[in-house]
């Protein structure tokens, strides 16, 4: 093992970061020296981040340098990254979007006798539920927010920040506050109405961290109190000014910390999740102390070639801020991994609206129509509802059994899998304006894109999917020539090699792109941030505040988050020994199997619903 170590020191690039995560793995983990764990995590973490420019070089609209140069990197409104500029365009016309979405993107379907049509599902292999991806679209919520009319633009921030609970600006922030000197949000609300449009358990979990906002409020005015000079709200109900700047107060506090318990789920229940390696007790794929100082020579990966100054202290940077791209807007539109419930929901809905139930023509038109049609949403975000909840009269709080059986069910729906051919046909006009849109941004090509990730450029359509009906039908729409493969079919019809990063043995440097490219953006995202990192501290947080978020790794979880949170407010429906407690974004059925030879101690079944009061 220590000679394996030594083969790490002096690597670079792509080579590392496979070789690095292989020995942090599991298994091999153990087996190494614990003083080893440290360098080589931190080798891995500098490799990564330095990789990435920080900040990026270039944005996608800006064709001149801003006249007042005020640019506040990574504000809402503010035009995305462009990470890689493309080559010139290529002479030879791309064929047209729907023509792509059609044979590399459009899930399989099958026709019976009567002219039914079915879905061909292939649930995802990692075992992951359908609630990981409601979790993603929050995070992707919390990132992106293409302007309508300039998709050039992104109109929120580019921080893991729960924007689609707080909103974009002051205003919309107001919309779901109440300021009675508390710093609490109204009751089970939440600002983005986009999420009304998804199935129905991201808006459950969006409901479940307003209740994690006002848990923290209410520990902070209670501990807090007097270290921070707050008063009793009720004796301020007369005076507006210092009522609401207490408010205001414990209102930023709560949120900080509420954010920080976002990110944690994102680092291990999710991203762990994603990346293949909840299942078998992996999670995050790096030191958890990935955010913290490191000290390496400044740019370690120019160092690879004198190993014995891989040592040296100077630092990693972190805290510089973020301003997501271009091209990760186009890796994250995960459509191909809709569970079948989800499927079903989003047909039904519009299904029920248009009164029809051929998708083939939908129009965004059509599609905000059915919407708006099922949930016609209510002006007043307080007073919104979703999945047909009602809200009680006298406090304005969705019913806990209600909420609970939302996660549940999304619990136990299997994902689908990243594949080509994977997106629902219901979704396929997202999916085809996507491709449009990329190609309106000026978004590179697939082999652009890998090359600067550090990945191999693929050679052959055969190579970057082994199915030949998919790779044949790539080569057609793009004349046979590799390079020409655009970045959205490129990721969204990619083939896994194996299993994706499990898989090193026969082919070590071929690792999933979507996979690879995930992983450098969390990190990136998360250690750009300063309120993760350099200003992740006692003093900005509190005591309390910094004590709720801290994260245990030695937990029945193997060091995963989301539990706390669905404890926490949902108190009587998550019970200390299930594994819809502990794993739900993997389906109690790949958990029964995971745990097969420890299954002491753990229910795999729907916890009871209480009765209702
Ligand atoms: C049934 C579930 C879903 C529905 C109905 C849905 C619908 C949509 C719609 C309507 C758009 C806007 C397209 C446009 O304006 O051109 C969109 C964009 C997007 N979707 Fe989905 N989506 C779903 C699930 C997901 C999931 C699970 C992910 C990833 C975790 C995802 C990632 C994205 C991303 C990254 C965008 C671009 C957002 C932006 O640029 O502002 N979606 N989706």
């Amino acid at each position: 093992m220590a000679e394996l170590t030594k083969l790490v020191i002096p690597l670079e690039g792509q080579k590392l970061i496979v070789l690095a995560m292989l020995l942090l793995n599991g298994p091999y983990r153990k087996a190494l020296a614990p003083d080893l764990v440290r360098p080589i995590n931190d080798k891995l973490v500098a490799v990564i981040y330095e990789r990435m420019p920080h900040p990026p070089r270039n944005f996608a609209a800006q064709d001149f340098r801003s006249v007042d140069g005020a640019d506040r990197l990574g504000a809402a409104y503010m035009p995305y990254a462009q990470s890689v500029i493309p080559g010139p365009p290529s002479k030879v016309a791309l064929p047209s979007p729907q023509e792509v979405f059609d044979k590399l993107m459009l899930r399989e379907q099958t026709f019976d006798a009567d002219g039914k049509r079915t879905e061909k599902v292939v649930d995802n292999p990692d075992g992951l539920s359908s609630l990981t991806f409601a979790y993603g679209t929050l995070v992707i919520h919390s990132i992106f927010r293409s302007g309508l009319t300039d998709p050039k633009l992104n109109e929120t921030s580019s921080f893991f920040d729960l924007s689609p609970l707080y909103g974009d600006d002051i205003e919309e922030q107001l919309s779901v506050r109440n300021r009675t000197g508390r710093g609490l949000l109204a009751p089970d609300c939440f600002v983005d109405d986009r999420i009304l449009f998804l199935p129905p358990a991201a808006a459950a979990l969006l409901v479940l961290f307003n209740r994690n906002h006002n848990h923290i409020a209410g520990e902070l005015l209670k501990n807090e109190k007097e270290a921070r000079g707050w008063t009793d709200p009720v004796l301020l109900q007369w005076d507006t000014r210092r009522r609401n700047k207490q408010d205001d107060e414990i209102f930023e506090l709560a949120r900080l910390v509420n954010c920080v318990h976002f990110v944690n789920i994102v680092i291990t229940d999710y991203v762990g999740g994603v990346m293949g390696r909840t299942r078998d007790g992996g999670g995050w794929p790096l030191n958890a102390e990935v955010f913290d100082k490191i000290n390496l020579p400044d740019r370690a990966i120019t160092y690879a070639d004198n190993p014995s100054e891989f040592l040296m202290a100077t630092h990693v940077s972190r805290g510089d801020g973020n301003l997501v791209s271009t091209e990760f807007n186009t890796l994250y539109r995960w459509h191909a991994v809709l569970s079948e419930i989800d499927v079903k929901w989003t047909e039904d809905i519009i299904a029920a609206a248009l009164n029809r139930r051929d998708f083939e023509n939908l129009t965004p038109e059509d599609y905000i129509r059915a919407f708006r049609m099922a949930q016609p949403p209510h002006e007043d975000p307080k007073q919104r509802t979703f999945a047909r909840l009602v809200r009680n009269p006298e406090t304005n709080f969705f019913d806990d059994n209600a909420l609970a059986k939302l996660i549940f069910d999304a619990t136990e729906a299997p994902a689908g899998m990243f594949r080509a051919n994977g997106t629902p046909l219901v979704l396929g006009f997202i999916d085809v304006r996507g491709i449009q849109r990329a190609r309106d941004v000026g978004t590179c090509t697939m082999n652009e894109f890998r090359e600067w990730l550090g990945l191999p450029k693929y050679t052959s359509f055969e190579e970057w999917n082994k199915n030949s009906k998919v790779a044949a039908a790539a080569s057609e729409l793009y004349g046979g020539e590799i390079d020409r493969l655009e970045l959205y079919p490129g990721l969204h019809a990619e083939g896994i090699l194996g299993d994706g990063l499990h898989d090193y043995s026969s082919e070590p440097l071929r690792v999933n792109t979507t996979r690879n490219g995930l992983l450098l953006d969390a990190v990136t995202l998360i250690r750009g941030d300063r309120f993760f990192t350099t200003a992740f501290n006692k003093e900005n947080y509190t005591e309390t505040g910094f004590a709720d978020v801290q994260r245990d790794i030695t937990n029945r979880a193997y060091g995963g988050c989301v539990h706390k949170v669905l404890m926490r407010t949902l108190p009587n429906h998550f019970p200390e020994d299930s594994v819809y407690t502990w794993f739900p974004m993997t389906t109690p059925a790949e958990m029964k199997k995971a745990l097969a030879a420890n299954p002491e101690g753990w229910s795999f079944d729907r916890p009871a619903i209480p009765p209702a009061k």
